[in-house]
């Protein structure tokens, strides 16, 4: 399993809505940079600018584009929201007002859904007696 802090979303979102290069482009780009690969599930956090330009300004100075306007931070956001919409399968949209521990819940649930069930002990057991087996089989008398 790779875990990715954001991805080609952001470029689309914060290159593309944000500072309005042409979309196009930075999904051809970012297609041909990471030559296709797509995350199999987004967890997009979202919370109105305001709260997170909040929480960004009590851990220090804001940066480049958190020194943005509103305006861009709606952009971004509605970039994001618009592409979960298109395809809601392949992201978890979650309310990132509410505490860590209810979002962690959240995500452990549906992350957890992407795996298949562990096969029952005894079917490890019986797989693990014939590797063995095979593996006498195999060596020299
Ligand atoms: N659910 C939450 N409730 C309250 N505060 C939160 C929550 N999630 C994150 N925070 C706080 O908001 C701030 C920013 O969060 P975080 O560090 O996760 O963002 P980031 O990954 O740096 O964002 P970016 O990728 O935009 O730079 C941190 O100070 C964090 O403690
Ligand atoms: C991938 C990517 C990221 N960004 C921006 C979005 C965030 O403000 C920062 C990443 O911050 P973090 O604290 O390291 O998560 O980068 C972007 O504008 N375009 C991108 O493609």
């Amino acid at each position: 399993m790779v875990i990715s802090d954001r991805y080609v979303d952001s470029s689309l979102a914060y290159q593309g809505a944000g500072r309005t290069l042409p979309v196009d482009e930075v999904s051809w780009l970012s297609s041909w940079a990471t030559g296709g690969l797509r995350p199999d599930l987004v967890v997009l956090l979202d919370v109105p600018p305001e709260v997170g330009l909040a929480r960004a300004a009590r851990r220090g100075a804001a940066d480049r584009l958190e020194s943005e306007s509103v305006a861009f931070h709606e952009r971004v956001r509605y970039a994001f929201l618009d592409l979960a919409a298109a395809e809601p399968k392949r992201y978890l949209v979650l309310d990132a007002t509410r505490s860590p521990e209810e979002i962690t819940a959240a995500v452990v649930e549906r992350v957890s859904a992407l795996f298949p069930e562990e096969p029952p002990a005894h079917e490890v057991a019986e797989a693990l007696d014939g590797v063995a087996e095979a593996d006498l089989e195999r060596r020299p008398s």
